[in-house]
């Protein structure tokens, strides 16, 4: 069984060796989905029961280790040096430096490694990460599988 959770966030970007409009300092309202997999929990009585994890869960975790994180921070790659300097010279703005470039594919893949063991198989039904779908518009996604 596969389940699910879509949350959104607000950041800014540019893609520094852009050939057109990317290159520019601008934003998105991201979306990430999150699907995890696993057996349905049949232990009696506990909240879990007949679910594969309580999508409020998948969606604490995921703030924790990723979406509370990027909200409203510019994602800057850390070769690029002048918007770094820039950056730095704001008093106590958000900045996420990153190792890669922040496209939507390295985005996908930074979040499900963010993820990966964050989702603990507390009830032994397998539970695991199995993908990471990351939009930055309603039409142009990433996604990072298992
Ligand atoms: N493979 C990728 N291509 C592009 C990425 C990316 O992350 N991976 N990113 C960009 C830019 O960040 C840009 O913001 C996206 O712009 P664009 O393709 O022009 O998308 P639209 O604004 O036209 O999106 P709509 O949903 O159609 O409004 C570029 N390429
Ligand atoms: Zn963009």
């Amino acid at each position: 069984m596969q389940i699910t959770r879509r949350l959104e966030f607000d950041a800014g970007h540019r893609i520094p060796n852009h050939n057109s409009q990317c290159k520019h300092l601008h934003g998105h309202r991201y979306a990430i989905e999150i699907t995890l997999s696993g057996d349905i929990i049949t232990t009696e009585g506990v909240s879990e029961q007949g679910m594969v994890m309580d999508f409020s869960d998948v969606k604490r975790i995921a703030k924790e280790q990723v979406v509370d994180k990027w909200d409203h921070a510019f994602l800057v790659y850390r070769n690029d040096k002048v918007v770094l300097d820039f950056l730095d010279t704001l008093p106590e703005h958000k900045t996420v430096v990153m190792d890669v470039i922040p496209t939507a594919e390295n985005l996908a893949r930074v979040a499900f490694d963010l993820l990966r063991g964050a989702y603990h198989d507390t009830y032994g039904n397998h539970l695991r990460l199995e993908r990471v779908r990351l939009f930055e518009t309603p039409n142009n996604w990433a996604d990072h599988t298992r």
